[in-house]
This record gives C-alpha cells, structure tokens and sequence, in this order.
C-alpha cells in the first residue's frame, strides 16, 4: 500500500516503488561512474612520462587495485539486475500501468547481463597485466583491457562502452515515466495549459475542427422531453479526495436501473476501440471490452438528470451519450486518462462517473495508481486493502455504486492524478456504465462580453 515512505509532493505516486523503480539507474549510475573514473585514473599509467615506470609498478598495482575493483563492479552489477528484475516482475504481474515502461526496463537488463559476456574478452588481458606476463610491458595489456572498455576509438576514446552507456538510457526512460514526467505535469501545470478561454473562443477567428458538442448522436442535449423517475432515490457519498475532487458514491444507481440498463444493452455491443487523438481502433493490448451505446429512455435520462444534479447543475456542462461497458474474463482497460487535453478544440471531459451495474466478477478494480490510499478503515468495504504490491488507490466493483472525479482543473489543464485503469476481470463479468461530462466554456468575443 502506497505510505508517502519515499517522497510524497502532491500526492503523486512516491512512495517505496518510487524508490525501487530508480534503484537500475541509481546502480547503473554507479557503474557508469565508476567506468568512467576507471578509464581516467588508469590512463595515467599510459602518460609517456611515468610509462617505464608504470611498466614496473602496474602489476603489483593491479593485484592491489583488482579484488576491490572486480567485487564493487560485480556487486554493482547484481544490484542492477536485481532491481532490473524486480521492477519487470512487478510490471508485469500489475499487467497495466508499468506497460509502458516494461520493455525499457526488460533491455536495460538484458543489456546489463550483456556485461558478463566481455569477461572472456577482459580477463586474459588483466590476468596477464597481474601476472607481468609480457615481462616488463604490461601497460600494453593494460592499454588493451581499456580499449575494451571504451566506445570504439573512431567514435569518442573517452567515453565508456556503449553497452554501459544504453544500458543507463534504457533505466532512465521508466524513471521519467513514472517520476520526472508525473513531477512536472504536477509541478508546472501552465507548461502545458491550452490558450485561455478568451483567446480560444475568439469570435473573430475561424472556427477550428471541433467537438461537436450539438450532435446528438454524441452529446444527450436537454430538449425538454419528459421523462418520470422514481422517487426512491438516495444515494450515500464518500469525500476521497478534494483536490483533485474525487467521491464514492454508494447506491448511485439502484438495481431496477441497472438491471434494466443491462437488459436494455445485451444485444447491442460491439468491440470497444481506443482513440490515440488521431483515428479512433480496436486494440484488445489497450482495451478489451465491448460497448454498447444507450438509448435515452427514462431510466436514461433520469441518469444524466441525477449526474447534472450532482454537479450542481454547472452551466456549460454536457453529458455525453451513455455507453455500457462489458468486461468478459480478461477483459481491461490500461491506465489512461479521460481527458484529452483538447479544450482548445471545443471541449474536454470535465468529469467521469464510473458507475457499476454489474460486478459479478473477480478483478476488475479501477486503479487509479497516482492517488494516495486514505486512512479510514471504512474505506476498506470499497477499496482493496490488502495491497498485493498494487499501487495507489483500487476501487472495488460493487453493483449500484459509482466512483465520481473531475478531470480538469480550474484552469483547463488536466489532472495527472486522474490516470486509472480497469484492472483484468480473472473470473466472471463486470458491466460499467460510463458517465461524462463535457465542458465547453461560451463563446465569448475579445472583449469577454
Ligand atoms: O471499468 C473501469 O473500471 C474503468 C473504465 C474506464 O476507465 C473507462 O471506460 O474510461
Ligand atoms: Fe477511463
């Protein structure tokens, strides 16, 4: 369970994982140092002034300067392999949101094996310096033994061996992933803002390609058409979260509801595809489940009623079209973000309840890996508690309930916070219902009338 044991700005995810996912580069750090202080201490004994003297002395040296040498870049290189594996194994037992990072951290540590492959080529050429066995020209075999060591010489003499060298870039990669990436967004949020309201829905400019927020086929406009919803509504609420805002809802939807929500929806699913902010694709890697679209009838609409009622009726709020979402055995949804960042084109997903009409599953959380575990132990009847080395913050699915967040901030800009995923359903099927809110401030002219 995430506990703030590592560093903990702004809730976003540094904890003891945070401490382990920098563990390859902190050690390959160490061992690319070390090549380098290597290279530049030994190169002295090749300087034309002290080479007949090295001549003498290098063997004695090396015997001196080689058990510690050899124990430190091995010790080095377990560290390196281990933290290598573990942060693969852990990876790939989440399945998810490491994703993007478990082929980086899986060649980083392959290439950092790759080291042992050079102690055939090395240990002839320092046995044979330890053993002066050119008989007075050991800096020659030393000379050799460093050549190995380096980027070949038409490339930079001084550098340490490519391998060395990859085998760093690889580890950083997870590490601004997972931390550099996440700090920034969480730190300097303007970087990244769009242009201000007023600049983008300048009436004097040409409208841009949109998001049509008029078509109904998208968007599930007020239009005055009446609709009864029962009576009985009630439902509980749980703060998990201010900033972003973030609310368990218990009963959000009663079991009449989902139940004819899932009747309603049974024969109409189709693959569920995936939108890369170019073209919109099935790809079952990302996200396995299907979906089917609801149609607007009055359990519907008291739906979208009770979801504009919850957010206080906020102007300039649209709710898009309802689907339902059906995860089968397996069945996911990696770790992504709702918005898009794409207020600057006409609107963005302000908010997301992700409510749950069918849990008659195993698996199948909604992990939100950024957000940190509150303390109630009340929150366990909605959360997993027995933190299986997951990160951060799993809802249960419970039938009924419905967890509810803000995507964007005040200003536009997106929560990082609000990444999450639909961990795999091991048994059984889980059913959502996908509730959003798209926000398109008014036009305004550019005197902000
Ligand atoms: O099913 C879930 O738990 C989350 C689904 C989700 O994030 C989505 O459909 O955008
Ligand atoms: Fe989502």
């Amino acid at each position: 369970m995430a506990s703030g044991l590592f560093f903990d700005p702004r809730t976003l995810i540094f904890d003891h994982r945070t401490l382990l996912r920098t563990a390859p580069l902190i050690t390959s750090t160490c061992t690319l140092w070390y090549s380098l202080d290597q290279d530049f201490f030994l190169n002295a004994f090749l300087h034309p002034n002290h080479r007949t003297r090295s001549n003498e002395f290098l063997p004695s040296y090396f015997r001196a300067f080689f058990g510690f040498g050899t124990a430190r870049v091995l010790a080095l290189l377990t560290l390196t392999l281990t933290g290598g594996g573990y942060n693969i194994l852990t990876e790939k037992r989440s399945g998810l949101g490491g994703s993007a990072s478990l082929p980086w951290y899986t060649a980083g540590t392959i290439l950092a094996a790759s080291h042992l492959l050079f102690v055939p080529a090395v240990a002839p050429k320092v046995q044979a310096v330890i053993e002066d066995s050119s008989k007075g020209s050991s800096t020659k075999d030393l000379e050799g033994w460093l050549t190995i060591h380096r980027v070949p010489k038409p490339l930079m003499a001084s550098l340490p061996k490519l391998s060395t060298l990859f085998t760093w870039a690889l580890y950083l990669i997870p590490v601004y992933i997972f931390i550099l990436d996440p700090l920034v967004r969480g730190f300097f949020p303007t970087l990244l803002a769009p242009p201000r309201d007023s600049d983008l829905f300048d009436d004097s400019s040409a409208p841009g390609p949109g998001i049509n927020l008029t078509d109904d086929s998208f968007i599930s406009p007020e239009d005055g058409v009446p609709f009864n919803c029962p009576s009985t509504e009630g439902y509980r609420v749980h703060l998990l979260s201010r900033e972003p805002l973030i609310i368990y809802i218990e009963n959000f939807i009663s079991e009449t509801e989902a139940n004819h929500i899932l009747e309603m929806s049974v024969n109409k699913y189709t693959p569920s595809i995936v939108y890369d902010g170019q073209t919109e694709r099935v790809d079952p890697n990302k996200r396995l489940s299907d979906r089917a679209l609801l149609d607007r009838d009055d359990t519907v609409r008291c739906l979208e009623d009770r979801a504009r009622a919850f957010q206080g009726w906020r102007p300039d709020l649209y709710i898009e079209r309802m689907w339902a979402q059906r995860y089968n055995a397996s069945g996911h949804y990696r770790h992504h973000y709702d918005w898009a960042g794409s207020l600057a084109r006409g609107g963005d997903r302000f908010s997301t309840f992700m409510v749950y009409l069918d849990a008659d599953c195993e698996g199948g959380g909604t992990n939100f890996p950024r957000l940190r575990m509150p303390d109630g132990e009340g929150w366990c009847r909605f959360l997993e508690c027995d933190g299986k080395g997951e990160m951060g913050v799993t809802f249960k699915p419970i039938k009924g309930n419905a967890v509810f967040w803000e995507n964007l901030r005040a200003d536009g800009t997106g929560y990082p916070e609000t990444w999450h995923a639909a961990f795999p359903v091991t048994k059984g099927t889980k059913v959502g219902l996908n509730v959003w809110s798209w926000y398109q401030p008014k036009r305004r002219n550019r005197s902000g009338r």
